[in-house]
């Protein structure tokens, strides 16, 4: 008996071993091809390349992971187990042609990337990565595109696009959710952001969950209490949600967002005192009155806790919140400067005062966090370690699995 528990030990511990060797292959895998600047190109563009290093990588250790739930789920595996190249027989090419249409868009449109990884940070915190954030609304049922946090929500039409690559050469095979945290994952990389093996097999929801969207998504003028309840809830511990956050390193913020902070901070007809001074400026400058409705200005807008939408059409309040997010000139996170390290600017720039929502600030304003802040600011590897281990739990929040759910065709239509 004894030793059988200690045989099971030895097994735990060698397995957990190998599967961290995989990451490390992985990685190194991942930069060498980076480095050769190799640009693998889809039959969109080209024909397929069916060589995928990491999926072999993985592939080949598949069984290896089984041994070893307890280490696996530290990782981010969910309890249901999704596989590592899951489409190794179905569709081969898949995770390549993902690749390589981010790859090519990036090249003419970089804010994809930006565009890709709210998208699935949207799609993965309600309900599950199971693609209900690409759904449309159709009669009956409300869709979460419509809903006020998913406003200025874009990437829809990657998704779509590449979507419709891989239906060509897989028929019925990969699934949105799939597809989704597959892109995210190459735009975060193409961002400048770290590599992160991902498991898949994801299936798609039946459903779009509109409520559900509109009051769960965390709110940018949340107190730093709501915004690591509502992270918790869902698992993420403090230092997986600073890290997570480190996300808005990259992509635009509508001053809308952020303007309450500027000029009539919670009634008190001043900016909020947390905000750097010559900062304060700089933001007021880009978010100028002159273009932006100020009847809101000293509330903190927009609202992202609205009544539950019921009806299928978007209401009023979203037409008219679209129509202020279109004149919005918005603030370019990476403000300091294109091309800087991935996460490390961002963390600097909380211990500068110069977070731009209100809820990135707010990091700095507990004990626990900020010592996270100032560790990511100081050790770029350390972030895109904790990045990387972060993104892999995210893209497995309550997934589906067969027989649950379903491959959708189209992303915006259940099939
Ligand atoms: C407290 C949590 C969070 C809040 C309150 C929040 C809120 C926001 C807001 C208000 C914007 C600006 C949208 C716009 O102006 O159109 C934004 C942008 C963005 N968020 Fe977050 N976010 C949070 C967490 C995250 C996480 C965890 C990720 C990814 C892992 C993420 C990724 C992004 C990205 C990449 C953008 C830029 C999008 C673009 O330029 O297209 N956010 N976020
Ligand atoms: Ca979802």
């Amino acid at each position: 008996m004894l030793i059988s528990v200690i045989e099971m030990e030895m097994m735990r511990k060698l397995s957990f071993l190998i599967f961290i060797i995989c990451i490390i292959i992985s990685f190194k895998n991942r930069n060498a091809e980076t480095k050769k600047g190799s640009v693998i190109t889809t039959k969109w563009f080209s024909s397929p390349d069916s060589t995928s290093p990491f999926s072999d990588t993985f592939s080949s250790h598949a069984l290896f992971f089984s041994f070893d739930q307890e280490g696996i789920q530290n990782m981010g595996k969910p309890n249901q187990s999704l596989e590592y190249n899951f489409y190794r027989n179905s569709c081969p090419q898949a995770e390549q042609i993902v690749r390589s249409v981010v790859q090519q868009l990036y090249k003419v449109r970089p804010s994809v990337a930006p565009a890709l990884l709210r998208l699935v940070f949207h799609d993965c915190f309600i309900e599950g990565c199971d693609a209900s954030v690409l759904l449309d609304a159709t009669e009956g049922m409300a869709s979460e595109k419509d809903t006020p946090p998913n406003v200025s929500l874009k990437g829809f039409d990657i998704i779509d696009l590449i979507k419709s690559e891989l239906e060509e050469a897989c028929p019925g095979v990969v699934s949105c959710a799939d597809t989704l945290v597959l892109a995210a994952r190459e735009a975060v990389v193409l961002a400048g952001g770290p590599f992160y093996p991902l498991y898949t097999g994801r299936r798609d929801s039946f459903t779009s969950f509109a409520d559900a969207a509109t009051y769960e998504l965390p709110s940018p003028h949340a107190d730093l209490s709501d915004t690591l309840a509502s992270f918790s809830s869902r698992g993420f511990d403090e230092r997986e949600t600073v890290s997570l956050l480190g996300a808005h390193s990259i992509g635009v913020i509508h001053c809308k967002f952020f303007q309450f902070r500027l000029y009539n901070f919670g009634g008190t007809n001043k900016p909020d005192p947390s905000l750097d001074t010559r900062f304060l400026e700089e933001m007021r400058s880009i978010c100028n009155h002159s273009h932006i409705s100020t009847s809101t200005s000293s509330a903190p807008a927009p609202t992202f806790t609205g009544s539950p939408s019921s009806s299928t059409a978007p209401s009023p309040c979203f037409d008219h919140l679209s129509s202020l997010l279109a004149e919005d000139p918005g603030m370019d996170m990476a403000y300091e400067g294109p091309g800087t390290d991935f996460g490390t600017l961002y963390y600097r720039s909380l211990l500068q005062g110069k977070g731009i929502l209100y809820a990135d600030q707010q990091l700095m304003a507990g004990e626990g966090t900020g010592i996270w802040v100032r560790a990511y600011a100081s050790d770029s590897s350390l972030f895109r370690r904790d990045f990387a281990l972060a993104m892999m739990k995210l893209s497995n929040l309550g997934v589906l699995r067969a027989p649950m759910g379903q491959i959708r065709l189209q992303c915006s239509k259940v099939a």
